[in-house]
């Protein structure tokens, strides 16, 4: 399997004519690790979400398809659930396992199984969704992104909230899917992640200001000159026009 290219044509959205995204381009290629990062507040998740589909955006996606199997696995960013709804993690990875029927969802499914088996969660599944610790709540959530097989993975901050041990399970699980030629697009704060993992970050700030290998963008803004600049939250790398195919 080769993951999808994704091509970003001067894709925006806007609310009540407020950018919370301006016009950004740019060519993440198939098969690659790219991190999104930026400042809180940048508009990270807001260009996660228009990748996913999920937004009325502005301007151009496409997904240049390598392989017959066109699916998105898309992993929100971790919110809050009610301790007291009746669903149990089994109740909600069957939920998003398929389009049919509840009722028909409770047989043997392999999809299923593999992904239980792939992201540890044996011991979760009978417990309400609502009750689960972070880092169980985030395994669920990865197993959701995971179970239709897809060739590209949009991940919004996968780890947050996770304890090391946790973050390196799915770590482990997020190589492995990019050496099964997979395609990972993850909005991540870690710097150190990203410059262990990524082959590219795209660095949102409004808009998309950079797009390069992370050490290019990191490296820089890590400089003991730049560090009081990231103390203050004036952090921007300087708008480039040159756009980081891989
Ligand atoms: N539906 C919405 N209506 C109005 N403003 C919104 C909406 N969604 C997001 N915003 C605002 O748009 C801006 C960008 O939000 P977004 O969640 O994309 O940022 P982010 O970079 O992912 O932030 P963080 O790092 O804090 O998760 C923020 O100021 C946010 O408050």
């Amino acid at each position: 399997m080769t993951g999808p290219t994704l091509i970003l044509d001067k894709v925006a959205f806007y609310i009540q004519n407020n950018a919370l995204l301006a016009p950004s381009s740019t060519t993440l290629f198939g098969g690659g690790w790219h991190a999104i990062a930026g400042p809180n507040g940048g508009g990270k998740s807001t260009l996660l979400k228009a990748i996913a589909g999920l937004l009325n955006h502005q301007g151009n996606i496409t997904l240049q398809w390598h392989n017959d199997a066109k699916t998105v696995g898309y992993m929100p960013q971790l919110s809050p659930f009610d301790a007291s709804l009746p669903i149990t993690s089994s109740d909600f990875l069957r939920m998003h396992s398929d389009k049919q029927p509840v009722w028909q969802r409770y047989k043997k499914n392999p999809k299923i199984e593999t992904v239980i088996e792939k992201v540890g969660i044996n011991s979760l599944l009978n417990k309400r969704i609502g009750t689960l610790s972070t880092g169980e709540r985030q395994r669920v959530l990865l197993a959701c992104a995971l179970l239709n097989e897809p060739s590209i993975l949009l991940l919004d901050e996968p780890m947050a909230g996770v304890d090391k041990q946790g973050r390196a399970h799915i770590l482990r699980l997020l190589q492995s899917f990019k050496e099964t030629g997979g395609t990972l697009i993850m909005v991540e704060h870690d710097w150190q992640i990203i410059q262990d993992c990524c082959d590219t970050l795209v660095w949102v700030d409004g808009e998309i200001l950079a797009h390069d290998a992370p050490e290019v963008i990191l490296t820089p803004l890590q400089a003991p000159t730049s560090l009081q600049a990231v103390n203050n939250t004036v952090y921007r790398p300087i708008k480039s026009e040159r756009h980081y195919a891989g």
